[in-house]
């Protein structure tokens, strides 16, 4: 794929943790890109380097070797500062915990990350994002009053509402029941369908990398395989075939 069609672009990456004897290759020369407006799934078995290409792809770790691209920008070498700056601007986030502040209700967490870059919500996106993920008359009350699916609603919301280049989501319904993480996975395929969004999810799912345009596979920190638009058993096979490497 030419790397300017993609939102995301990494080359050569590497990392390794620790030293000696204790040195750690989570990343082992590692090449992929990320479409833009496409929803991949990044899967692979337990320490294969699924989190580490994440955090190193959205800038959040550095790498031990290698460059990373976000569209035209390359990460590799910013200062701290100009990452940070580029993650808030361009970059959306969820995770498994739903990472929410409890003193704020959910549209205060939602608009948090432009509240942070000084930036007013634009209204019919706020709105949109809002209506999608059907919250509308949730927006007042505080995470504790939310189930575990809506908090997770107002997370990926937080994460949409400043139309990123990219959203990275690690094991998203991590901590949800099958019926609440269908509708998530559904809402999240939804934002890839009408709102053009790029999305990149780590999961164990099978399930849930069946609602991705393409997954991408990893084993020891390297990229084994690759799939098109999957069903769930294509993907419990070729999990299968890695676990017996
Ligand atoms: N901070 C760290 N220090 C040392 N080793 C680390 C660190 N973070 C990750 N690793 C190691 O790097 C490898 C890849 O870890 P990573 O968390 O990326 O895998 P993963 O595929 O996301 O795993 P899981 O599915 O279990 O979450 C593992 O062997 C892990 O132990």
């Amino acid at each position: 794929m030419d790397g300017h069609t993609a939102a995301v672009r990494v080359a050569g990456l590497t990392k390794r943790y620790g030293g000696g004897d204790a040195e750690v290759v989570a990343l082992d020369d590692v090449d992929v890109a990320f479409e833009r407006g496409r929803f991949t799934a990044i899967m692979g078995p337990s320490g294969s380097g699924k989190s580490t290409l994440v955090h190193c792809a959205a800038g959040l770790d550095r790498p031990s070797a290698g460059r990373v691209w976000l569209g035209d920008t390359e990460l590799t070498g910013l200062p701290d500062d100009r990452l940070t700056d580029l993650r808030r601007d361009r970059v959306g986030f969820v995770f498994q915990s739903f990472n929410l502040l409890p003193t704020l209700n959910a549209l205060e967490n939602i608009t948090l990350p432009l509240d942070l870059a000084g930036r007013s919500p634009d209204q019919e996106t706020l709105d949109r994002v809002i209506r999608t993920l059907r919250l509308a008359d949730r927006v007042r009350h505080r995470p504790s009053q939310l189930s575990g699916g809506q908090q997770q609603r107002v997370a990926c919301a937080r994460a949409l509402v400043t139309r990123p280049d990219v959203v990275f989501a690690d094991e998203p319904t991590g901590a949800l029941d099958s019926a609440t993480s269908g509708e998530l996975l559904r809402f999240l395929r939804g934002s890839v369908d009408a709102l053009g969004q790029t999305l990149v999810m780590v999961t164990h799912d099978p399930v849930a990398a069946g609602y991705a345009d393409r997954v991408v596979l990893l084993a020891d920190g390297r990229v084994v395989d690759e799939l098109r638009a999957p069903s769930p058993d294509d993907v419990i096979d070729r999990m299968r075939a890695l676990e017996r490497r």
